[in-house]
């Protein structure tokens, strides 16, 4: 090649021939991931509906793979990446709080134009969102039926349900310190949700009256709360958006809409955290 031909075909040095060498495309599969949108309507924005779908799923995907990872530090009493990880999983749930904004700028009969094509499809219907709930102690077993259709998706919230959520782990570290923590708390059937137990109270009191006593189950409590005011802004800005673009119509899953996402909000994902607060 000359001298010519191969300045005409550089630039500052970047490799241009990606005939043999992995690109940015084929590393993160661009072609699946790009190639995911269509649009049933032919309104212009079902793909913000769509996107905005897809990123939340993408994100729940790496919430669930950094939860699993500090299920397994907890299990093993390795906090210092299991703090990490779960600041993370809270800011993941920060940026979808935000992505909202998103979201809002579509307006209700923007909306109404794409709402037939979506059929009975909806939200509710994301086994990640619900793995998600699970993972964090919010179980309920009547959901699976949902996935009857999807065998690989139900198998991997049955284990789910029946598996000790990063909460039990949190509860079961508290033992393992030397709190004493009712054996029927820890021997709790797993498919029911978290429940407020009085001895896990009194054990996260201790810890609050002397963190530097106790300053990882302390800084391990802060992040679970972090964690949990974050989930809980991303339940109000889905209602508060919902009602902006529906109102209260029924949802398309067949719920009520408005009046079933608003009961969702007294959902406590690790009650004897907050309701120790008042103790102290
Ligand atoms: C125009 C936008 C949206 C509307 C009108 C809407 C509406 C609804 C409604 C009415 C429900 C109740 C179930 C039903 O009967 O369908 C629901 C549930 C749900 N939606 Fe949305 N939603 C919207 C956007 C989103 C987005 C962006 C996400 C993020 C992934 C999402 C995730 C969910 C989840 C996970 C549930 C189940 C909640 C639970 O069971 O606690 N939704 N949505
Ligand atoms: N439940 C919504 C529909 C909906 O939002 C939706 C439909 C298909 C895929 C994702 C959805 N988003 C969240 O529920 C509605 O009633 O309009």
């Amino acid at each position: 090649m000359s001298d010519d031909k191969k300045d005409s075909t550089t630039w500052h040095g970047a490799e241009m021939d990606f005939s043999s060498a992995m690109s940015y495309g084929d590393y993160l599969g661009l072609e699946q991931i790009l190639g995911a949108q269509h649009p049933r309507s032919p309104n212009h924005n079902e793909m913000l509906f769509i996107i905005q779908h897809q990123t939340s799923e993408l994100w729940l995907k790496l919430m669930l793979h950094e939860l699993q990872a500090v299920r397994r530090n907890l299990r093993a009493g390795e906090l210092a990446p299991a703090f990490k990880m779960l600041a993370r999983v809270a800011r993941i749930m920060d940026q979808l709080v935000h992505a909202w904004d998103v979201l809002a700028t579509m307006t209700p009969p923007e909306y109404t134009a794409i709402r037939p094509f979506l059929g009975a499809s909806s939200g509710f219907q994301s086994h990640q969102y619900r793995e998600l709930e699970f993972i964090l102690g919010n179980k309920n077993a009547a959901l699976l039926t949902v996935h009857a259709t999807a065998p690989a998706a139900r198998t991997i919230l049955e284990h789910e349900l029946n598996a000790a959520s990063v909460y039990d782990e949190a509860v079961m570290l508290l033992a393992r310190s030397g709190f004493a923590i009712a054996p029927g708390r820890l021997a709790a059937d797993r498919t029911l949700p978290t429940y407020h137990d009085d001895s896990v109270e009194a054990a996260w009191l201790a810890v609050y009256q002397d963190p530097s006593t106790h300053w990882a189950l302390y800084e391990l409590a802060e992040k679970l709360v972090d964690l949990e005011t974050a989930f809980r802004f991303w339940r109000f800005r889905h209602v508060t958006t919902v009602e902006r673009i529906i109102g209260f119509k029924t949802g398309t899953g067949g719920t009520a809409g408005v009046s079933y996402l608003r009961k969702m909000l007294d959902v406590v994902l690790f009650p004897e955290l907050f309701t120790l607060r008042t103790a102290l």
